[in-house]
């Protein structure tokens, strides 16, 4: 590494070796040692200090509207629309600095698994970007990005999302979802924005841009929904890269971002909308401000949580509001590393007939870049046991720690600060500024630990997070395994490896036994106080993870039991992308219905 957090060496191993009881070394425990002492051991150990973000300097540098939109500037095309735009190296630079992007690791045949895919028609996997008939400008797009070989979630939707098809998407956290639906969606609308695209202002051609006089309605082309603000710039930021040359505008809108601003920048244009449920909803109901008519895209991101009961409302609001685009062309996806099968069967109502249902390994699966430590430790002994991990890291690295209230991640900041470690936080009584400052700390590396409630996290894709720690396990009322595999999810990414070190007491037993299964199934050490909950035969039971959703009430069609393709790598592939799913008698049929919710299923379904 350049330095304990630099931004060039990629975090390829497991780096954070320590004993489960992680123990201070000798000398003075620290509740005896007075702030600077503290402050002192935890240099020795290798934590930096903790450097304000500098916000001022920040838009004196250049920043202003456009760093809420996330970092850097967002380009204004000039030119007439084209078929394409021209390449403009310094835009290039910016989109695709890898300064603080993750790079694809060593270790990306772990994320090498059975793929099942349910569908209509079969479809043959793409291993590289460079074979999937992609615009060129796409494919282009895709190499600067560094990538080159499809993940297995990749190799199957960009073809199905190609060929026009619904899709449900489940696959492991950190395998390249993202990419998986904007890069075949912008394939087929690049070179397209002077035929499909709304008539927008030409801003560089006026001294000041006024939203009431020059801002046109926002009518977009493809809708991204996602829970989290954070994970909307986030996404926003792919749509950037992956739109370059293309003559699409995308925007961002999310609850917290000042109207105002929302307002200027959809009132430029807006092709490519990422958007949080909450503001879409609203923005839906300015129609002066946003039209649903010419979507033709709509994606719901992290979509077991849109599925969630508490956004039932916005998200039957946001599917029907598509509706109002008469063409029968519309594609509807939604995609989550984790589905438990209440939200598969609700997923399957706003899907077409004939959609394609690709889940790589199980649905809620974790995988084995992840190393997974259970160390108990009683409620009072939480700080102290954090701190000592902290300290006893090999290397320091930016450490995730995620607590169940915002009163302990304030608590728990407070308490590693005052001991000299480089921590920040982040929850949802902080205001957006407060919020983007602390995450943006964390990915430059500023402010290496960062302390978290669990669900504000979900997506989050930063660099070279080696340690994962649950102060707090979640509960299974908030979450359970499902958020707990998301938390884990945000180390070990596109192939590196990473620890996740979870603390654990009597009040998590009603994880117990669901810890358990996903440690014997990603093979990490069952601790001796769970060691009762482990399955005497190996056999794994997953309750949310049968093959037969076709006994539903609806009478639909079950979504397993037909083909799968295996996950062995052809030997070309460096991915390891899986071989095509089984030949048509083994359960791809073309022309076999697909009953939807309430409808009679067809008398030979297939499936
Ligand atoms: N084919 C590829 N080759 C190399 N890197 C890739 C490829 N596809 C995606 N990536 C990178 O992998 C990282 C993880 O991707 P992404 O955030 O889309 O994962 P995800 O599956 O959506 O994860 P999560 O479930 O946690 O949201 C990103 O940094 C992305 O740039």
């Amino acid at each position: 590494m350049s330095d304990s957090f630099g931004n060039d060496a990629p975090a390829d191993t497991w780096g954070t070796e320590q004993p489960q009881d992680a123990q201070q070394e000798s000398g003075p425990a620290p509740a005896e040692l007075g702030k600077e002492e503290l402050t002192k051991r935890a240099r020795d150990q290798g934590w930096t200090e903790t450097t304000a973000f500098d916000y001022d300097a920040f838009v004196r540098q250049g920043g202003n509207n456009a760093d809420w939109y996330g970092a850097g500037e967002v380009y204004e095309w000039s030119e007439d629309y084209g078929d394409v735009g021209p390449e403009i190296p310094e835009l290039e630079r910016i989109l695709f600095g890898r300064e603080l992007r993750l790079e694809q690791g060593e270790h990306i045949d772990q994320l090498q698994i059975k793929v099942d895919v349910q569908g209509p028609e079969r479809i043959e996997p793409v291993t590289k970007f460079a074979e999937a008939n992609l615009h060129p400008i796409v494919l282009r797009n895709c190499q600067l990005a560094g990538y080159n070989f499809t993940t297995p979630i990749q190799a199957y939707t960009i073809p199905v999302i190609k060929a026009g098809f619904d899709v449900v998407a489940i696959a492991q956290t950190g395998s390249g979802k993202t990419a998986a639906y904007l890069v075949p969606i912008l394939s087929k609308l690049m070179g397209k924005a002077k035929k499909l695209a709304a008539p927008r202002p030409d801003v560089t051609k006026l001294s000041k841009f006024d939203p009431r006089a020059h801002g046109v309605r926002a009518e977009p082309l493809v809708v991204i929904v996602v829970p989290t603000r954070e994970l909307a710039i986030q996404i926003f930021d792919e749509a950037r890269r992956m739109c370059y040359r293309s003559m699409l505008r995308p925007c961002v809108a999310y609850g917290g971002l000042p109207l105002g601003i929302c307002r200027e920048e959809l009132g430029k244009g807006c092709d490519i909308l990422i958007a949080s449920p909450g503001r879409l909803c609203d923005l839906m109901d300015k129609p002066d401000l946003l039209s649903m008519n010419r979507v033709k895209f709509t994606v719901i991101d992290e979509a077991d949580e849109m599925l969630n009961q508490d956004w039932e409302t916005e998200l039957t609001k946001i599917m029907s509001g598509g509706d109002t685009n008469e063409d029968a062309d519309h594609q509807f996806m939604m995609f989550s590393a984790t589905f438990p099968k209440g939200a598969r069967e609700l997923a399957r109502k706003f899907m077409a007939k004939d959609h394609y249902r690709i889940q790589v390994g199980r649905a809620g699966q974790a995988h084995k870049n992840i190393r997974q430590n259970i160390v108990y430790a009683d409620q009072d002994a939480k700080r102290e046991a954090t701190y000592n991990l902290l300290m006893s890291m090999e290397t320091p690295g930016r450490t995730l720690i995620f607590c169940n209230s915002k009163a302990v991640v304030d608590l728990l900041d407070d308490f590693l600060y005052n001991r000299g470690l480089p921590t920040t936080s982040i929850h949802a009584d902080r205001n957006q500024r407060e919020r983007e400052d602390a995450l943006r700390a964390f990915r430059t590396g500023r402010a290496p630990i960062l302390i978290a409630t669990g669900v504000s996290a979900r997506g989050w894709d930063v660099k070279d997070v080696v340690h994962v720690i649950n102060y707090d396990l979640p509960s299974s009322m908030y979450g359970g395994i499902s958020e707990y595999v998301h938390r884990i999810g945000r180390t070990g990414r596109i192939g590196h490896q990473g620890l996740a070190t979870s603390f654990y007491n009597d009040r998590d037993e009603d994880m117990g036994q669901a810890l358990v299964n996903i440690l014997v199934e990603c093979e990490c050490e069952v601790p001796d106080f769970l060691s009762h909950l482990a399955p005497e035969d190996g056999q794994l039971q997953f309750d949310d993870d049968t093959d037969d959703e076709a006994e539903g009430e609806d009478g639909g069609v079950a979504w397993g039991g037909a083909a799968e393709g295996d996950g062995d790598a052809p030997a070309a592939s460096g991915w390891g992308a899986p071989e095509p799913a089984a030949a048509a008698d083994d359960g791809f049929q073309a022309d076999t219905g697909f009953t939807p919710a309430g409808g009679a299923a067809p008398a030979n379904d297939g499936w």
